[in-house]
Order: structure tokens, then C-alpha cells, then sequence
């Protein structure tokens, strides 16, 4: 496998350099580009790494997986009738289905959808972007998991486009709580720093029907897993999922702190990271990547 992974990051290191870093929030924007690493939790949860694969970056939208996770706990199916599960074919900020399909937001991993995802933990934590660093912090296993304050004050200064689509869900009635507070929440929780290594570790429980491997811990029912794979294969990827399905072919997430995790149901999570990003907004290097892992290797779940 540790051969497997350093031959993996020099085929895709030739990508490096393409891409540019997240402009829009501005404490992302200084990251440096250069970076790549790649880590595998395997079904025993055996850890196997290469390159930058322990340092901790901005994960962004993939704490939206966490986040519904925790949702589906507290609320289980009435979370749908909030959110629905169809891709949306457009990009993660985009506003203009929002008010046709009367605030109801296609799917959770979009950022309206994770908007209402996060004013549903708010109404079940007296502090939810804790709830949410604590349950990464029990998933990976490392207590010191912490939430970069700067990033999320930056994103938060620049709230404009996520402010409007929650504030029009909020007039469609599909929000319950004070707006400006949950969205100080879901910047907090997009604003944690985790490596690769964690990130593998913490997804194990969407490659092992629902149980974390390392602490056999219940996360999810077996029927719950499947429905969160299915719109990580769907949505995960935002406009680019379609692709990604057909180049990779495994239920992936993205954010644009440039790390995306995927699932090969049964075997292992893996996740890559490269902060330079594609024109869809997921790290260029890391789709490279993904693509090459799956070449070598006859996995995909089609
Ligand atoms: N795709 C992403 O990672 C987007 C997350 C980012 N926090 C935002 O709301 O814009």
C-alpha cells in the first residue's frame, strides 16, 4: 500500500502548480499550493500515508458530512422534508434554484442545503460547532482537533452570498433559528483543521456500514450509510459529481480548502489534499489523484 501511495503522488504531482487556491475566502488565500498528501484508512483501520498527509488543513465543505451525520442522528427522516436528494448541476454557492423550489435546497452537500442541515443542530446543541469538533474529535481519535478562529472570522466578514440564500430560506420558512448565529456556526464548522490522516480515519465508519473501525463505535444504521454514500456519489462533488462518477466512480466529498475524501464501501476511506483548485472549486490535483488510485486499483462501486 505505501508503495501504491508514493507512486499515486508522483504521477499527480505533475498537476502541481495548475489550479489556483480558494480566492473568495481571503484567509485561504495565502495557503501555499504546493501541497499534496494522501492517506488510507483500510477495513482493519490501518493507516497508510504519503507526502503532506499530516498537516492539518481548512477542510470546508466536508465537515458537511459530519454535520448532516449529526443531524441524522438527532432528526433522523425529518430531515427531509427540509432538504431534499437530488443533485443540484450547479455550483455549491448558487442561488437561482433556491427560490424556485420554494427554499427547499436540493441536497445537503450544496451550501443552502448544509445551511438548514446546520439550523437543525443548532436546535439540538446548546453549542453545535463544539458538537461538531467533538465528534470529529472522538472520530479520528485526536482530542486536539480545534477550529481555525481567523478562517472562520474571514469567511464570516465575506457571509454576503451565504447570508442571502439563508436568509431567503428563512422567508420560505425553512429556517428556525437566528440566522446570523448559525451561519457564525457552519463558517466554525467548515473552519476546522484536520489532515489527511484524520480525515481517512474519521470517514471509516461510510466504508464499514456505519461503525468507526477504530473504535467500533456506532455511528450510523447500515440503511442510513448507504442513503449518505449515495449522495456523496450524487452531490458530493457539486457540479462535478457526474464526472467524478465517471472517472473515479466512488462516493466522494470535497471542499474547497482543496481535500476531498472518498469511499470504497467495504475496504477502505481515503482522503487527498492540494489546495489549488479546479474551475468547479475541488482540488485540482486531488481529482487527479482519486482518478489515478482508482486506475491502479479495480475499485469503484458501478
Ligand atoms: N465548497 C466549499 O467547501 C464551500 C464551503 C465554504 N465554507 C462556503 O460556504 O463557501
Amino acid at each position: 500500500m505505501n508503495d501504491l501511495l508514493k507512486q499515486i503522488h508522483e504521477e499527480a504531482s505533475v498537476f502541481l502548480g495548475k489550479g489556483q487556491v480558494a480566492q473568495y475566502i481571503p484567509a485561504l488565500a495565502t495557503v501555499d499550493p504546493m501541497q499534496f498528501g494522501i492517506a488510507i484508512c483500510d477495513a482493519n483501520g490501518k493507516t497508510y500515508s504519503y507526502g503532506d498527509a499530516e498537516t492539518p488543513f481548512s477542510i470546508q465543505s466536508i465537515s458537511k458530512v459530519f454535520s448532516l451525520t449529526l443531524a441524522m442522528h438527532m432528526h433522523g427522516d425529518e430531515i427531509w422534508h427540509r432538504v431534499g436528494r437530488e443533485p443540484s448541476g450547479l455550483p455549491f454557492n448558487s442561488l437561482v434554484q433556491l427560490e424556485h423550489e420554494q427554499g427547499i435546497p436540493r441536497n445537503p452537500f450544496i451550501n443552502a442545503g448544509a445551511l438548514v442541515i446546520s439550523d437543525m443542530v443548532e436546535s439540538s446543541f446548546a453549542s453545535p460547532e463544539l458538537a461538531v469538533r467533538d465528534f470529529v474529535r472522538t472520530l479520528s481519535g485526536n482530542s486536539e482537533i480545534r477550529i481555525d478562529r481567523k478562517i472562520a472570522e474571514s469567511e464570516y466578514a465575506h457571509r454576503a452570498r451565504n447570508a442571502a440564500m439563508a436568509y431567503l430560506m428563512q422567508s420560505f420558512e425553512n429556517f428556525n433559528n437566528d440566522v446570523e448565529k448559525v451561519l457564525m456556526n457552519y463558517f466554525s464548522t467548515c473552519a476546522l483543521k484536520m489532515t489527511c490522516v484524520e480525515l481517512a480515519k474519521s470517514f471509516s465508519y461510510l466504508a464499514n456500514k456505519g461503525v468507526n473501525i477504530t473504535n467500533q463505535q456506532r455511528i450510523l444504521t447500515e440503511r442510513q450509510t448507504k442513503q449518505v454514500n449515495a449522495l456523496m456519489a450524487t452531490s458530493g462533488l457539486y457540479d462535478e459529481a457526474g464526472r467524478f462518477a465517471f472517472e473515479v466512480g466512488l462516493p466522494g466529498k470535497s471542499g474547497v480548502g482543496g481535500g476531498i475524501v472518498a469511499i470504497v464501501p467495504g475496504v477502505l476511506s481515503v482522503c487527498v489534499w492540494s489546495p489549488a483548485l479546479n474551475a468547479t472549486g475541488n482540488s485540482l490535483v486531488g481529482v487527479e489523484a482519486m482518478k489515478i488510485l482508482t486506475n491502479h486499483i479495480d475499485w469503484s462501486v458501478y
